[in-house]
């Protein structure tokens, strides 16, 4: 295990197609710690996939499933979380987030587009405009993704390996900065 961080959660925020349940998978192996994916949780517990909830029960049930599972997921320590992208919205979520440390992948629209372009599990990008929706998305999030303890900037050359081996490389100076506060 990482012996700076101690336990502490690692808190993956972004947009979807970021990034955060492929690196957040590596990370967890990189640092010894157990994964959760915080989507996966909610299809097993309603028994529903994402698209279906969002059809049948709306966003705001979703995002309330969302809060919840953070919520119990933040009981347990040696996690690296892969959070839904919308999970940012709420405020009530950052109380749950700043448990741990939190890390923004920032990757640019037109790679998450590319990433997400054949993709058919992401309600919010079934919209005549998914590359516009992804904007406008990013846009109203970006002020609270910036929240983050640590922004890693992701360019589209990089494979998953390099940017976990980023953010294992970063944790230690926003650590220190932590401390100093
Ligand atoms: N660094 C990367 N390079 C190439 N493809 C990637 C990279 N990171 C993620 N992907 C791909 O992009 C898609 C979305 O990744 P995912 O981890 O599900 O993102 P998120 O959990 O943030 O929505 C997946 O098909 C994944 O394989
Ligand atoms: O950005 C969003 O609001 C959402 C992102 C998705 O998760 P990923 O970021 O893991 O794709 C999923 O929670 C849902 O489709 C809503």
């Amino acid at each position: 295990m990482n012996s700076l961080l101690q336990g502490v959660n690692l808190y993956l925020i972004g947009m979807m197609g970021s990034g955060k349940s492929t690196v957040g998978r590596l990370l967890a192996k990189h640092l010894g710690y157990g994964f959760v994916d915080t989507d996966d949780v909610i299809v097993q517990a309603a028994g529903k996939s994402i698209n279906q909830l969002f059809a049948e029960s709306g966003e705001a049930a979703f995002r309330q499933l969302e809060s919840d599972v953070l919520a119990q997921v933040c009981a347990f320590t040696k996690l690296t979380i892969a959070t839904g992208g919308g999970i940012v919205t709420r405020q009530e979520n950052w109380s749950y987030l700043h448990h741990g440390l939190i890390v923004w992948l920032d990757a640019p629209v037109e790679l998450l587009y590319s990433r997400l372009q054949e993709d058919t599990t992401r309600p919010l990008l079934k919209d005549v405009d998914p590359l516009g929706k992804l904007r406008s998305l990013l846009e109203q999030r970006q002020p609270l993704y910036s929240q983050a303890d640590l922004q890693i900037t992701i360019s589209a050359e990089e494979t998953p390996e390099d940017i976990a081996n980023r953010v294992i490389a970063a944790i230690p100076s926003v650590l220190k900065k932590t401390v100093s506060h």
